[in-house]
């Protein structure tokens, strides 16, 4: 850590949603995070980013429970789940939803079908009830009157839409997002985070979200975590706006002064 905790820009109230205390990650010999600690707060935008083969994404997988760190705690809406339990996995999953880099989409289904999904997993509300909602997310995303068209028939950026309408349906209390942007171009992208945005001011949901962009950081980020391969762990934690100022680690200062990263 450099030290950088700074910045009081965070309207984000304090009351830890994600804790990570003391978390160590291995496949095999290759560890990955050394002891990692962080809590994310509730309605806050956190932003995980760091060098290609950090561990970004593992560390994404870690907090919705895919993977079972080597040591440490992981506790997701009070719940541990750095211990494996099925039951405890569906109440946290149930309460998460998350948009991966690539949309994921079923293909053969129709917008408002992809969208119904996890409602019809996860709850026993009758068709009605979810054709209702499936309107209602698909219209938070800016998609009403999308409800019957494939993926196929529609733009990245509406893939990317349509697949946050999906992460959405249950109402979690959390957002994971793996490169929201990643294929997007520019204006699309930028469209992409003010919605982000948007949602976070308008619905309160704590967004946790891999990304490299440095425009998307400064524009959505309430904090940051900056991870890094040679550390195994954490070298940069807090509000982007101040660490861009006072940062000392130059791999930190490089990636604000947008140098490549090498490790
Ligand atoms: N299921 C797995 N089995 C074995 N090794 C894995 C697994 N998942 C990730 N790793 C390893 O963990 C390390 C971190 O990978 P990860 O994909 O989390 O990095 P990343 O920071 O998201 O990278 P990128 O920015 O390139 O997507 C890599 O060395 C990768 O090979």
């Amino acid at each position: 850590m450099n030290g950088s905790n700074g910045g009081n820009h965070s309207a984000a109230p304090s009351e830890p949603v994600i804790v990570v205390e003391h978390m160590a990650s291995r496949f095999g010999d290759n560890l990955i995070f050394q002891d990692v600690s962080f809590q994310v707060n509730r309605g806050e935008i956190f932003v995980i980013l760091g060098g290609s083969g950090c561990g970004k994404t593992t560390l994404l997988k870690h907090l919705i429970g895919l993977y079972q760190p080597a040591a440490g705690r992981v506790v997701v809406n009070g719940i541990d789940i750095a211990t494996p339990n099925l039951q405890r996995l569906r109440q946290v999953r149930k309460n998460v939803g998350m948009l991966f880099q690539a949309g994921a989409l079923l293909g053969s289904l129709t917008l408002a079908e992809n969208v119904a999904l996890p409602l019809q997993e996860y709850t026993d509300l009758s068709e009605t009830e979810i054709d209702l909602i499936v309107k209602m997310k698909l219209a938070l995303v800016n998609l009403a009157g999308y409800e019957n068209h494939l993926p196929e028939e529609i733009s990245g950026g509406m893939k990317k839409r349509a697949g946050l309408a999906r992460a959405m349906a249950l109402d979690p209390a959390i957002l994971f997002f793996d490169e929201p942007s990643a294929g997007l171009d520019p204006i699309t992208a930028v469209e992409l985070d003010l919605l982000i945005k948007n949602l976070n001011s308008g619905l309160g949901t704590t967004m946790v979200i891999v990304t490299h962009e440095l425009e998307s950081i400064f524009m959505i980020a309430h904090r940051i975590i900056m991870l890094d391969k040679a550390a195994k762990g954490i070298i940069a934690e807090g509000d982007p706006r101040y660490l861009k100022d006072h940062a000392t680690d130059p791999k930190v200062v490089n990636f604000f002064n947008r140098k490549p990263m090498t490790s």
